[in-house]
């Protein structure tokens, strides 16, 4: 794993966190997307060479949905950068980690990613992202 790519922080309304971030970070997000497989609306903003992904529910069935219901809104997964997403499945694999879906899938900001289950990783919800050429 290369360096935190983002910290994924989970938002009731994305209107309202682009605006309170917008003023604490002094900056606008560079980018906003929506990734629909996982039924979320996502902003970026850029810190050094990582970022602050915000994160809304679009559908009741969001894994952000069920996150925001049962905890409200925070810190909900931190995405590492990797070179290599399929060695790196096969690694943690080994390593006794749990990956929630062994295919990557598209995510947001042009990346393959994965999850790893939290239960596997100290409560901590982890997603690898390998840039898409
Ligand atoms: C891909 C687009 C974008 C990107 O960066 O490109 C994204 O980041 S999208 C982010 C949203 N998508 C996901 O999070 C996909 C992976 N997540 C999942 O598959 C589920 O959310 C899962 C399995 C982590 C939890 O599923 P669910 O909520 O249905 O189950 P439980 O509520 O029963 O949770 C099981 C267990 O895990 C604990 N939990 C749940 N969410 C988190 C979390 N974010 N961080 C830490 N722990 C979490 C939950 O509390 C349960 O533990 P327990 O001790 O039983 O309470
Ligand atoms: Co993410």
């Amino acid at each position: 794993m290369k360096k935190i790519e983002h910290i994924g922080i989970a938002v009731k309304s994305l209107q309202d966190s682009n605006e309170m971030y917008t003023k604490l970070f002094g900056k606008q997000p560079y980018k906003t997307e929506a990734v629909a497989s996982e039924a979320v609306n996502t902003s970026f903003f850029e810190m050094g060479d990582s970022k602050i992904e915000l994160l809304e529910a679009t559908k009741e069935d969001s894994p952000i949905a069920k996150f925001l219901e049962k905890r409200g809104e925070g810190i909900h997964h931190i995405a590492y950068a990797v070179d290599d997403i399929k060695a790196e499945i096969n690694r943690l694999k080994s390593e006794g980690f749990t990956i929630l879906n062994e295919t990557p899938k598209k995510g947001a900001d042009n990346k393959w990613v994965v999850f790893l289950h939290p239960k596997t990783t100290g409560g901590v919800l982890i997603e690898l992202c390998q840039d898409i050429d």
